[in-house]
């Protein structure tokens, strides 16, 4: 078994450099499949367990992407299958991506359901309802989805009922080859989208409006190979923002790109914590105490609900009472119980958590429950009373590159561990570059 041990009490400080974001490339290299014609070569990958994940469903399909240093290289001139193997789709949602790709150049894909998972039910009606309405059919049984187009995708407008990212995502990829304008109203506005946009429109496609609630695509009959750099993790940048604030430390994180964490920076400021937008990243610095605040996740440009669980821990150490409140997933408080487990005091109320701040901390054994619950127990530990052991790393493996590495550079006191099951003594692994 793995363990990340932090033992608190350490001011970060230092200079930490962010990678391209998971949530930009999963989608960027699903929409590789679209090209028939040359190869793509993606750059400032980070080399994530999800990103490992994708690579492998794409060579299932006979489609090569052969990851390299920070890159990966595919070439999707053939694609000699349309079933995505269940051993990959359990493993990320975002393995359900391949859809709207493999309808638009194959006009079949048959894809185990994703089901639900740790931060809620998940549902893909809103996918399925954008390619409906572009002519495909479904058919579902045996624990896998069936979508065959019986002609070629045509264009259509599609109204989402919730501004979902994977369903604009899937959507705008099936689009991109159909017959025809497609026009998504309630899209979802990530930075995430626009850069899929970006790489579309790289490939020769006319994607406008990403970025907005309305997104026009007008399908063309080719797509070809390109090069592209994947956007920085807002994300990971901001669990590394955090880290600073919940140490009160000083630490530049380098790439960020502040435009992309304006909710996140305006909450630190409103806690008392320094932040500096620079040109090639964010600086910040906290110290003493700081003010508790209230914050509710939402779409973009709404507060991330990727980054609820690291500002609940900040929350934690601000002198007084806060409430956070989740309204993108239903269940995205798992980690709440373990943060309890350090002595944190909180009390959820249905989609709010009433969080007591100014308690101190204490280390103990905890669980990551999904993969920013597991950062932020790392931060968690990072300032609390001796020494804090955070098992079921997977979670953390699939979104963040070097976790442990970057903290450690920055100054905390943070090993990861391999333990046999009985053994007395951990002993020290290296682990991810
Ligand atoms: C790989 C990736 O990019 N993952 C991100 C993506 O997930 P993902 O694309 O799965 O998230 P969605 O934006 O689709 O989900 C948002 C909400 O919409 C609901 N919904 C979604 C689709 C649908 O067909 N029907 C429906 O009801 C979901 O249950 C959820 O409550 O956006 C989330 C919201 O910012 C982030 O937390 C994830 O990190
Ligand atoms: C929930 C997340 O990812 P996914 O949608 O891939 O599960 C996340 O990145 O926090």
């Amino acid at each position: 078994m793995e363990k990340i041990i932090v033992r608190g009490g350490k001011r970060l400080k230092g200079r930490v450099k962010v990678h391209g974001a998971k949530n930009a490339v999963l989608p960027i290299i699903a929409a590789s499949i679209l090209a028939s014609r040359g190869e793509i070569l993606i750059r400032e990958v980070p080399l994530l367990e999800d990103v490992k994940t994708i690579s492998k469903l794409l060579n299932s399909l006979g489609v090569p992407a052969e990851l390299g240093e920070e890159t990966v290289r595919i070439n999707a001139e053939q694609v000699d299958s349309t079933e995505a193997p269940y051993d990959l789709v359990r493993k990320m949602r975002a393995s359900f991506l391949v859809m709207g790709p493999l309808l638009a150049r194959k006009k079949h894909a048959r894809i185990p359901l994703p089901g639900g998972c740790a931060i809620g039910s998940r549902p893909i009606d809103q996918h399925l309802k954008g390619f409906e309405a572009m002519g495909a059919e479904f058919e579902i049984g045996q624990g896998f989805i069936e979508g065959r187009v019986p002609d070629r995708l045509r264009g259509a407008r599609i109204y989402l009922d919730v501004a979902s990212v994977g369903a604009t995502e899937n959507i705008m990829m099936a689009a991109a080859l159909a017959e025809g304008r497609t026009i998504i109203e309630n899209a979802a506005c990530e930075p995430e989208i626009v850069d899929l946009a970006n790489f579309i429109n790289a490939m020769g496609g006319n994607v406008r409006g990403a970025g907005t609630d309305t997104i026009r695509i007008e399908g063309v009959d080719i797509l070809r190979g390109t090069e592209y750099s994947v956007i920085p993790d807002r994300i990971e940048a901001g669990t590394y923002m955090v880290a600073a604030a919940i140490t009160r430390g000083e630490v530049f994180v380098e790439g960020a790109i502040t435009d992309h964490l304006n909710p996140l920076i305006a909450k630190l400021r409103e806690m008392g914590v320094h932040v500096l937008e620079g040109e090639n990243g964010v600086h910040v610095r906290a110290e003493g105490s700081l003010k508790p605040v209230d914050v509710k996740t939402l779409p973009y440009p709404g507060f991330p609900t990727d980054m609820q669980s690291q500002m609940m821990a900040l929350l934690l150490t601000a002198d007084g009472n806060s409430m956070l409140t989740e309204t993108v997933f239903e269940n995205r408080f798992m980690h709440v119980e373990e943060m309890k487990r350090m002595g944190a005091k909180m009390k959820i109320d249905g989609r709010s958590v009433l969080i007591e701040g100014g308690h101190p901390l204490s280390g103990a054994q905890v669980k990551s429950t999904d993969l920013r619950a597991g950062a932020a127990l790392v931060l968690a530990g990072l300032v609390a009373e001796g020494t804090t052991e955070v098992t079921e790393l997977r979670h953390i493996d699939r979104g963040y590159v070097g976790l442990v590495e970057k903290m450690k550079a920055l100054g905390a006191d943070i090993e990861r561990v391999t333990v046999e099951e009985d053994a007395e003594k951990p002993s020290v692994q290296h682990s991810y570059a």
